[in-house]
C-alpha cells in the first residue's frame, strides 16, 4: 500500500503548554485511521496542525511525499487534504446545493475570464461540479433538501451535508472531527456505513477523531492512542482495545 501521509514528531506548544508533544503517524491510500485519547488529549490540535489552522512548533508532515507543515490551509486543502470541525460549519444561508458547488470553486480548473466569457471549459467544469454535488447529495441522502438553507436542515443531516461538502472537493485525505458527535444510534450507524463507503468504493483515506468507541473499534483499520499531547499507544483495535496503558489512561479519565 502507498503511503499517503506521514507524520514524525509533530510538536505544538501554546506558550509553556506543550499541547501535542512528539505525535507520529503514517496512512496509506485508503485506510480508516482513528486518533482518540481523553479530553483535552490534543487531537484537534493535531487536526489543527495537519490541516494548517497551526503552524506546528515542530515535527515534519509529509502527504503524498510533499512536505506541509506550516503551508496556510486552502493550500493543504487543494492538495487533497480536507477536513470538518467539531462544530458544524456551513454556510447556513445558502442552499444545500449551493453548499456543494462554493465547496468545488477553490478546486474549479477555470479562471475570472474564462467564466466570463463563458469558454467551452468553464460550461463544463460547471457541469461537471453540479454532477458531481447531485452525486454527493443522493450519496448522503439529501437529494430532496437540495433546495433548503442549509440552516434549516435537522443537526445530522447538516452533518452529513458537511462530509458531502468535503468529498465534493475530491480529497485524497478525509479528516473528521467527531462526525458522530450529537448524532443519534441510527445516525451514527449511517455514519459508519458511509465512511466505510468512502474507503472501499471512493478510494479516499479518513482520519477520525472520535470519542464513540463502538464507532471507533467498528471501521478503524489503525488506532493510535494520545494521552496529554503524547503518543500513548497504537495497534489495530483488538490490540488498542487490550492494551494496559489504554485502558489505564480510560479509566484513570473516569
Ligand atoms: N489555541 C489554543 N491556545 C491555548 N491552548 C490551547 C489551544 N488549543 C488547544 N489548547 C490546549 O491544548 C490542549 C489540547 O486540546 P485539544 O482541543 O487538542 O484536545 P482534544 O484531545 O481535542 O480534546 P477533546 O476530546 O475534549 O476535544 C488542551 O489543554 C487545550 O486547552
Amino acid at each position: 500500500m502507498s503511503e499517503l501521509l506521514n507524520v514524525s514528531g509533530l510538536t505544538m506548544r501554546f506558550g509553556g503548554l506543550v499541547a501535542v508533544d512528539g505525535v507520529a503517524l503514517t496512512m496509506a491510500e485508503r485506510q480508516i485511521v482513528s486518533i482518540i485519547g481523553p479530553n483535552g488529549a490534543g487531537k484537534t490540535t493535531v487536526f489543527n496542525c495537519l490541516s494548517g489552522f497551526y503552524r506546528p512548533s515542530g515535527g515534519t508532515v509529509r502527504f503524498r511525499g510533499q512536505a506541509i507543515a506550516g503551508l496556510p490551509g486552502h493550500k493543504i486543502s487543494r492538495l487533497g487534504m480536507v477536513r470538518t470541525f467539531q462544530h458544524v460549519r456551513l454556510f447556513r444561508e445558502m442552499t444545500v446545493l449551493e453548499n456543494l458547488l462554493v465547496a468545488q470553486h477553490a478546486h474549479l480548473n477555470t479562471n475570472f475570464l474564462a467564466g466570463l466569457l463563458k469558454t467551452p471549459g468553464f460550461r463544463r467544469a460547471e457541469r461537471e461540479g453540479l454532477e458531481r454535488a447531485h452525486y454527493w447529495l443522493e450519496k448522503v441522502n439529501l437529494t430532496e433538501f437540495a433546495n433548503r438553507a442549509a440552516g434549516n436542515l435537522a443537526y445530522g443531516q447538516q452533518r452529513r451535508l458537511e462530509i458531502a461538502r468535503c468529498m465534493a472537493a475530491r480529497p485524497a485525505l478525509l479528516m473528521l472531527d467527531e462526525p458522530a458527535a450529537g448524532l443519534n444510534p441510527n445516525e451514527t450507524q449511517e455514519l459508519n456505513r458511509l465512511i466505510q463507503d468512502l474507503r472501499d468504493n471512493e478510494g479516499v483515506s479518513v482520519l477520525l477523531i472520535e470519542h464513540d468507541m463502538k464507532l471507533v473499534m467498528d471501521i478503524s483499520d489503525h488506532i493510535y492512542v494520545v494521552n496529554q499531547g503524547r503518543p500513548l499507544a497504537d495497534g489495530d483495535p483488538d490490540a488498542v482495545r487490550s492494551h494496559p496503558d489504554v485502558i489505564n489512561a480510560y479509566l484513570g479519565e473516569a
